[in-house]
């Protein structure tokens, strides 16, 4: 097992690689996209939340493998490996996922940021397959003492709210759009997911690129009257049975299936990582289930986070765990001093740095 950091778009400078190796991260996941791109509503300190209106402004660019190699290469001036990319561009694939006029295109545009992370080097992918994305959380402060963190206190006007043209995974798409979303059935967006592995898992295997599936968060059945994918633990099966291969794993989020409505988190990291199609793990902790849950500091959540640890070695995982998000602590640095305390956790329960 291998402990890893995740980096937003604008962490990806020295001192952020310098913060995660200090840290005792050797592996980072990079969020690419620009999820607060031309949108400075929100605080960039920590993972986006948002309203109604979403994350940022979507750009769709297609990531050049030079630009890869050289975030590649800075980050191992500091000892870090670059691990993984998390997530598409909303503008990569909107079509694809809302099964419109541009979906052969961007089946093109998928394609050339696939070949390109192998390019570079990049053997991982993680993707969310949602229709809505991330989308109606809310900031509390209801982690230990007090910290500010996010979560679900039942259905809110965010996820209510009929998801407009103008948007596609909780980011803008396309600003003069208009109009509602036509409502996707579950059935429509299982058999576009269908489409996408059929086709973009033999595209990851000649790249020597893993795609890794996020679950969809929050865990409900619709959010902002789209249905989401795999909200239920047992649905992780259902999309690797679409196209049984190693190149088709799991973004396995540990906080999301301990909120989902049914299932048991430990029987759900025991099924998956024995069937060895975990890629990486977001290793976080949350209090309650959907509609009614916070994330929560890494070791005061319902998740015995030791227990889940014993079940990955006993199926000897070999994958990356990162933090992906933790409260932000009452100090002069929340993020830094979040994400601090959750890899000090994550190393004295899984090893040295
Ligand atoms: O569980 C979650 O929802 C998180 O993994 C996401 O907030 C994630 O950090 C963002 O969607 C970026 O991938």
């Amino acid at each position: 097992m291998k402990i890893g950091f995740g980096l937003y778009r604008h962490m990806l400078d020295d001192a952020h690689f310098a913060f995660a190796r200090q840290c005792g991260a050797t592996h980072v996941v990079v969020h690419m996209c620009d999820y607060f791109r031309n949108n400075d509503r929100f605080s960039k300190t920590d993972q986006p939340v948002g309203d109604t209106s979403g994350w940022g402004f979507a750009d769709g660019r297609v990531w050049s493998v030079e630009e890869l190699v050289d975030i590649r290469e800075r980050m191992a001036q500091h000892g870090l490996t670059f691990f993984a990319v998390e997530n598409f561009d909303p503008l990569h694939w909107c079509d694809i996922l809302f099964d419109g006029p541009r979906k052969e295109e961007q089946y093109r545009t998928v394609a050339a940021v696939i070949g390109n992370l192998g390019k570079a080097g990049i053997k991982v992918l993680g993707y969310n397959f949602s229709l809505a994305g991330v989308a109606g959380r809310i900031i509390e402060n209801k982690a230990r003492g007090g910290a500010q963190t996010v979560g679900l206190d039942g259905r809110n006007e965010q996820t209510e709210s009929p998801l407009p043209n103008s948007m596609a995974w909780n980011m803008v798409v396309d600003e003069t759009a208009t109009g509602i979303r036509r409502p996707v059935t579950s059935e429509q967006l299982w058999q576009r997911l269908t489409e996408f592995l059929t086709r973009i898992v033999p595209v990851a295997e000649a790249a020597g690129v893993t795609l890794a599936a996020h679950p969809d968060d929050p865990p409900l059945d619709l959010v902002r009257g789209q249905p989401r994918l795999v909200n239920q633990p047992a649905l992780y099966q259902r999309l690797l049975d679409i196209v049984p291969r190693p190149a088709n794993a799991l973004e396995f989020c540990l906080g999301t299936i301990a909120e989902m409505s049914e299932g048991d988190v430990y029987e759900a990291v025991d099924t998956y990582s024995q069937q060895e199609r975990i890629a990486y793990l977001h290793f976080r902790n949350v209090r309650g289930r959907v509609p009614h849950y916070h994330e929560t500091f890494i070791d005061e959540g319902d998740i015995d986070m030791a227990r889940v640890i014993a079940i990955l070695r006993r199926n000897g995982f070999e994958g990356v765990l990162i933090p992906d998000h933790s409260p932000q602590m009452s100090c002069p640095a929340p993020w830094h001093a979040g994400m601090a305390f959750a890899m000090g956790y994550m190393q004295a329960l899984i090893g040295r740095g």
